[in-house]
């Protein structure tokens, strides 16, 4: 099957962009905000408490220094000068009480903060699963597999970072700097003003960290995200790697992508190099000129000495959380980058809608009727300009033509994996648009080429038909498709797992079972992409017989690549360039001279 990659519309369409323009940076922002609301509101009342907590941790850090303040301004006089101790005992028991109660407070806090975090990312993982099954095929064929393995593993990995180590310190933080520059303005405004002055540099050495790394942090996870792509692609492909002898060219790619991945962090911390000894510079020139200026003041008798050591103390421990708050700044950012594309992926609207109200389809017959189909891809060329085709309940088509010729795309719109641009397909009569999906999962089962098996026993992939059928039943699905014979050859018969050794199948056994699973599905109408993929001939012999079997009663459109397939047929259907070009029996088209009979005479000539 043909399928190039058209550009993605939709909300992951500049994913790969790190440098948005400031509208595009503001909705991707605010997309990104509104997921984390969304996400933390069953969590508001831990939260509630937990904010408690934090404020009750900060208070008892900021009670230090005042406290020390009044010890050396009050209660060391109170003892020299009256031989009274109250006041240094009363101090000493309320700085030993705002310790132990800041401690626990801060202990709760963490608890409650990691049960949030650990919430959210469960939610999350489990949202990003969900959207992906939701997603239609169109979205899952041009966003590749290794961008959705990439959402799922290192972004949540980022966001798990942030919020496992970063988040809880930096907002305990924050809220130490809110407590300590209030404290210092009521301690002795004078210094509160040395310390508004120092705050303007850093506010803007920090604007400018801010702004910098998020457009290297983003380059640094769309870098990231190209790397896992790229493995991804390779991994699953090995095959056609190692058949074609790639392995050089895959490895030179590879490591170009290693080496930007590389670069983009070198360049994340060579900015983290230069806000972090600046923001220290700056804090220790504010102590310095604190110091300086609380000491001339002290001399001057208009500062006591208790108040310049709190006011010191005060300064010193305003500038820590900023480092540190630079420090988690990186995981902030990564998380954020993360975000950004975690949450346009869960803005992602599926292409193929699920109506409100469905018409219920109890017994379907499997009359299909492709009224006047028009075709595109996205916005990309006319795949089929005006298919008219009407197939009768019970009849079994043959669809060959070129390659490219748009087979599989009739495919692909009778199973409503994609929706006819204009005019309508219909099942018995009803536009498929109108029907639930899971009436249309029963009536129509598509059984695609590479026959996926699923990790699990041969019994659990052929019940995956219809998971309620009994074990007698899925023996029956097996016998009738002529399954039965292999799978009790298999080391523990129906229950040997596919993926352990002696479990492996071949690829005609894959699909007789991909056909057991449809009989016992048992639909109205069965799309079929065979294979291309020559089988030995006893081999195939097997598959034919399972085919019929298959087809029997119920309508069935094949996408024949075997001209021993196109005989079991009713009808074969000649398709180019998006139309059918000829519509008969297999007999007559054979005994008549257009393309059908030449391609069939081509076939028997290569068989003599
Ligand atoms: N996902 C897709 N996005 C964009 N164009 C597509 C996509 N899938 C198929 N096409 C294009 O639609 C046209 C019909 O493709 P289709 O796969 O239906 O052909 P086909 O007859 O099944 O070919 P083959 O026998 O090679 O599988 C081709 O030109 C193909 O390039």
């Amino acid at each position: 099957m043909s399928a190039p990659t058209a550009p993605r519309a939709g909300a992951t369409a500049n994913e790969d962009d790190f440098d948005l323009d400031r509208d595009a940076s503001r909705t991707v922002r605010r997309r990104s905000l509104r997921l984390l609301g969304n996400l933390l509101s069953p969590h508001l009342k831990k939260l509630a408490i937990a904010g408690v907590l934090v404020v009750i941790s900060t208070l008892g850090q900021v009670a230090g220094p005042a406290l020390v303040a009044v010890t050396i301004d009050r209660a060391l006089p109170a003892l020299l000068e009256r031989d009274d101790s109250g006041l240094l005992t009363l101090y000493g028991v309320l700085y030993a009480v705002a310790a132990v109660a800041g401690g626990l407070a801060a202990g709760a806090y963490i608890r409650q903060a990691a049960r949030i975090a650990q919430g959210v990312l469960l939610d999350l993982r489990r949202r990003v699963f969900r959207q992906t099954q939701r997603l239609s095929l169109e979205f899952h064929e041009t966003y590749t597999s290794g961008r959705i393995i990439s959402r799922q593993t290192s972004d949540l990995e980022a966001l798990r970072e942030l919020l496992d180590g970063g988040l809880t310190g930096v907002i305990s933080q924050m809220l130490l700097m809110v407590f300590v520059a209030v404290s210092l303005v009521i301690l002795d405004w004078r210094s509160g003003v040395v310390l508004a002055c120092a705050f303007i540099p850093a506010a803007i050495l920090t604007r400018w960290f801010q702004l910098r790394s998020q457009v290297f942090y983003r380059e640094q996870r769309t870098a990231s995200a190209r790397l896992i792509v790229k493995f991804v692609e390779t991994m699953t492909g090995m095959r056609a790697v190692q058949a074609f002898r790639r392995e050089s060219t895959t490895e030179r790619d590879f490591g170009g992508l290693s080496d930007d991945y590389r670069e983009a962090n070198l360049k994340t911390f060579g900015l983290n190099g230069r806000f972090q000894p600046g923001l220290m510079l700056i804090g220790n020139l504010t102590v310095t000129v604190a110091l300086a200026y609380g000491g001339w003041r002290v001399l001057g008798g208009t500062m006591e000495v208790g108040v310049l050591a709190a006011a010191l103390l005060y300064v010193k421990r305003f500038f820590q959380p900023i480092q540190q708050i630079g420090m988690f700044y990186n995981a902030f950012q990564s998380a954020a980058a993360a975000l950004e594309k975690v949450s346009g992926l869960l803005a992602e609207e599926p292409s193929v809608v699920e109506p409100k109200r469905p018409t219920p389809l109890p017994e379907p017959r499997g009359e299909l009727h492709l009224d006047h189909v028009r075709f595109q891809y996205g916005d990309g060329p006319t795949v089929l300009p005006d298919l008219d085709l009407h197939i009768p309940a019970g009849q079994t088509i043959a669809l060959v033509g070129t390659t490219g010729a748009g087979k599989s795309t009739v495919a692909k719109l009778v199973t409503r994996f994609y929706d006819a641009t204009d005019g309508h397909v219909r099942l018995d009569g009803i536009d498929v648009r109108d029907l639930s999906s899971t009436d249309l999962r029963r009536a129509v089962v598509m059984v695609t080429q590479e026959a996926y098996l699923f990790s699990g026993s041969v019994r659990e992939n052929i019940a995956l038909g219809r998971p309620d059928a009994s074990m007698a039943e899925i023996e029956q699905a097996a016998r009738a498709v002529g399954a039965h014979e292999f799978i009790e050859q298999m080391p523990d018969g129906y229950d040997t797992d596919v993926n352990k050794r002696g479990g492996r199948v071949s690829s005609g056994q894959r699909q007789l079972l991909s056909f057991a699973r449809a009989f016992l599905a048992d639909p109205a109408v069965l799309v079929l992409d065979e294979a291309t993929s020559s089988l030995d001939i006893p081999g195939e012999r097997q598959v034919q017989h399972g085919l019929q079997t298959l087809l029997a009663d119920r309508t069935a459109i094949i996408i024949a690549h075997r001209l021993s397939t196109v005989a079991i047929a009713d009808r074969v259907l000649v398709m180019a360039h998006g139309q059918i070009v000829e519509d008969g029996t297999p007999a007559d088209l054979i005994a008549g001279d257009g393309r059908f009979a030449a391609l069939h005479a081509a076939w028997q000539d290569s068989l003599v």
